[in-house]
């Protein structure tokens, strides 16, 4: 008996929780794999994700658990999604489906089923316990190119306190690596490339047209002269340039989706740029909620550069606005906004739409 305390592993069937477990094991840990099934059809997370977790169990010798989340999943992510995407935002599914989806029906999974209090997944991101703050700290990890921490912000303390990430202090290449030491089927397995539902899907458009019916509308320029029609706002994004379907002397980009009147409003570079935002739900992680204006980093998609921003807090806990030092391109609703100090990861949130009045006084898209 090595003494430690057992930890159930989050297993997609990729290598990385594959190698998550392995080392585990390997460091003495009583391990129990557990894999979520959360989509109808093939593929990670289906049932190819399910028969390679399976056997990769049998091989190391340790148990594994199945848990049917499609219903979950469905509530939280499908319906989530498509609703956001009707609504003229650009959702990500990703922190909301490990907030709501993975770790925390993993830890009740764990506690109720199986009487063990620490879970752990392949994430690359770290994990540190502050003392002086009592609160458990979210840092980027070692390995910059696979930092998973921007998917991570909307995890509570309650759940960072028992969570377990056994790659953030490596390499993808020292993942691998070990993968072949310790002889794992999944060793060679590609790394997965897109969202899991684009994967399971094919695209976002196709996902999304099972769900939504097309709704045909405007394509407009800045003072409202109709460019072109689309098939949905659902299917654009901001700052989108490919796929408008119009011919301009110069390039043009979603400016705005006005669900009100249907239309997508598309403009210049310049005009798809924002000085600041407000961001919703946030969770503070690292640090308590500040009383105070906060200048440090943010990064608004996943592998966008983080950028210099100032936090200012609100009467509203969990809403703040940002304002970028540089306006930034993209800015888009829906996504999250995550904050950092140095690789610390500070808190994050929802970025919010420009409210419709400010989208009318900037006159986008008025006619
Ligand atoms: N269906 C699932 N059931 C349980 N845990 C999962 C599931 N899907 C993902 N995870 C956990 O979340 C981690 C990150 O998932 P993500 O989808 O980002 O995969 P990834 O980085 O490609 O990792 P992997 O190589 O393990 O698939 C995984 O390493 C795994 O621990």
């Amino acid at each position: 008996m090595s003494g430690l305390a057992a930890v159930v592993v989050g297993l997609s069937g990729g290598v990385d929780s594959s190698v998550a477990i392995a080392s585990l094991k390997q460091q003495g840990y009583p391990v129990v794999g557990l894999t979520l099934w959360l989509m109808k059809g093939k593929g990670q997370c289906c049932s190819e994700g399910l028969v390679d977790a399976a056997r990769l169990c049998e091989e190391l010798g340790v148990a594994h658990h199945i848990v049917d989340s499609r219903e979950i999943f469905e509530k939280y992510i499908v319906d989530y999604l498509v609703s956001g995407y009707a609504s003229g935002i650009t959702p990500l599914p990703c922190s909301q489906c490990n907030r709501m989806v993975k770790f925390g029906p993993m830890l009740a999974y764990s506690r109720a089923e199986l009487g063990i209090d620490t879970i752990a997944t392949g994430h690359y991101a770290q994990v540190r316990y502050n003392p002086n703050s009592d609160r458990y700290e979210l840092w980027r990890a070692v390995d910059r190119h696979k930092d998973q921490s921007y998917f991570l912000y909307d995890l509570p303390q309650e759940i960072l306190a028992h969570v377990l990430f056994p790659l953030g202090s490596q390499t993808k290449d020292q993942t691998r690596a070990l993968a072949a030491q310790y002889g794992l089927h999944t060793a060679t397995k590609p790394d997965s490339q897109d969202l899991c539902l684009i994967e399971a899907h094919g695209s976002m458009r196709q996902f999304l047209e099972q769900y939504l019916p097309p709704t045909p509308g405007e394509v407009v320029d800045l003072s409202g002269r109709v460019l072109g029609h689309h098939q949905g706002i659902h299917h654009y994004t901001i700052g989108q340039r490919k796929g408008l379907g119009i011919a301009a002397a110069e390039p043009l980009y979603v400016v705005a989706l006005d669900r009100v009147h249907n239309r997508v409003i598309v403009g210049d570079r310049a005009s798809a740029v924002r000085g600041e935002c407000t961001v919703a739900r946030v969770n503070w992680v690292s640090i308590a909620p500040p009383q105070y204006p906060l200048k440090v980093e943010v990064q608004i998609r996943y592998r966008t550069p983080a950028v210099p921003v100032t936090v200012l807090p609100t009467a509203d806990p969990e809403q703040v606005k940002l304002v970028f030092a540089d306006p930034q391109f993209g800015v888009t609703p829906g996504q999250a906004a995550v904050w950092y100090e140095g690789d610390r990861l500070l808190g994050g949130g929802i970025i919010q739409p420009v409210a419709e009045d400010e989208t009318t006084s900037n006159g986008l898209g008025s006619r």
